[in-house]
């Protein structure tokens, strides 16, 4: 069977990801539509060895016979117009903000939480990026070893930013002023994220602490979260402590990420092989390595946690949990 699928934001980054996944994963694609706005209307998009033109998106784009619609357009775009699809029977997978805390929305990470998905009623939210790749890292570990604090501290690439960010950095590398970021990032990094919340955390910040629970299906962790702006272009690095409720033994932790789905363990400190930005650069694992006991509790670990923030943290993960509707014979 072969599905129709539109991209709502075709011409952005995401969504050009969207498509270059779809194209490598094969996924059974019968017609395209590429939607933006109009700036972008009229654009030709090369897939699958056809040419499709992108449409403006507007309140009737969705009157036509589509499966699955995958938004990454800002939150403001899905919040108006993923009601209007899935009226028309279409499943969406948002990966912006917008439906994620809803309770009659799952917030899929397909290695974790995949039979969220059997409950949807037309949305589906992918979560943040950070979020993502910590929770791929710590399911495994959490099924077996119960985790009852997380903190999370990050390292986030510019292209989290789009190409304002992006751009920001190498203008700033070449000394030029920064216009996006609220200081210069060359050289520097910037412990905001987002937007500062009245509890002096970041969105970006809330966001990790609050999609966690919601994923592992665990209010009772306790997470904290510290989310970085630094001068890197694809790929966030993140260091992960937690503490469990049982003891472990550190070769049992070695031997559960080198054997968990969606992650490649990286750990060979003797030989100088950690998980690295750009080793993650355009690939699809979630990269793990630094393992080691935190001594100074009674059961804790720490870990560095790498992965490609717009493959897995956005375009694969959202043509995962397609595969997954696929699957589950859901569509
Ligand atoms: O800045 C990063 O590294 C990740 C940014 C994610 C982001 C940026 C703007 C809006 C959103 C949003 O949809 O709220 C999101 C997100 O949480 O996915």
């Amino acid at each position: 069977k072969k599905y129709n699928v539109a991209i709502v934001g075709a011409t952005g980054k995401v969504g050009e990801t969207f498509l270059k996944v779809l194209e490598e994963k094969n996924f059974p694609v019968d017609k395209l539509y590429p939607m933006a706005s109009k700036k972008s209307a009229g654009i030709n998009i090369k897939f699958q060895g056809k040419d499709w033109t992108v449409e403006e998106l507007s309140e009737s784009s969705f009157d036509k016979d589509i499966d699955i619609a995958l938004f990454s357009a800002g939150g403001s775009i899905s919040l108006k117009y993923a009601p209007i699809a899935r009226e028309k029977g279409v499943i969406v997978i948002d990966n912006s903000s917008a439906w994620r805390m809803d309770k009659d929305v799952p917030l899929v990470v397909p290695e974790v939480n995949p039979e969220d998905i059997k409950k949807h009623n037309g949305i589906i939210a992918n979560p943040n990026c950070s979020t993502i790749q910590a929770v791929v890292a710590l399911k495994p570990l959490h099924d077996r070893f119960k985790i009852k604090r997380i903190v999370y501290s990050t390292y986030q690439a510019v292209s989290g930013s789009g190409v304002k960010g992006i751009r920001d950095l190498e203008e700033g590398l070449k000394g030029n002023k920064n216009e996006f970021y609220p200081h210069q990032i060359a050289f520097n990094c910037i412990p905001h994220i987002d937007v500062f919340l009245e509890n002096g955390y970041t969105k970006e910040e809330m966001k990790m602490v609050e999609e966690t629970k919601k994923i592992m299906n665990d209010d009772s962790l306790r997470i904290t979260a510290t989310a970085v702006r630094v001068p890197v272009i694809s790929g966030h690095s993140e260091s992960i402590n937690v503490e469990f409720e049982k003891p472990y033994e550190i070769s049992e932790v070695f031997s559960i990420m080198d054997s968990a789905e969606g992650i490649v363990l990286v750990d060979d400190v003797a030989n100088n092989k950690y998980p690295l930005a750009v080793d993650a650069a355009d690939t699809d694992p979630v990269y793990v390595g630094r393992l080691r006991r935190d001594e100074s509790v009674e059961s804790g670990l720490n870990m560095w946690v790498v992965a490609d923030n717009i493959r897995k943290g956005a375009a694969t993960n959202t043509v995962q949990i397609a595969e997954l509707l696929v699957k589950y014979d859901l569509i």
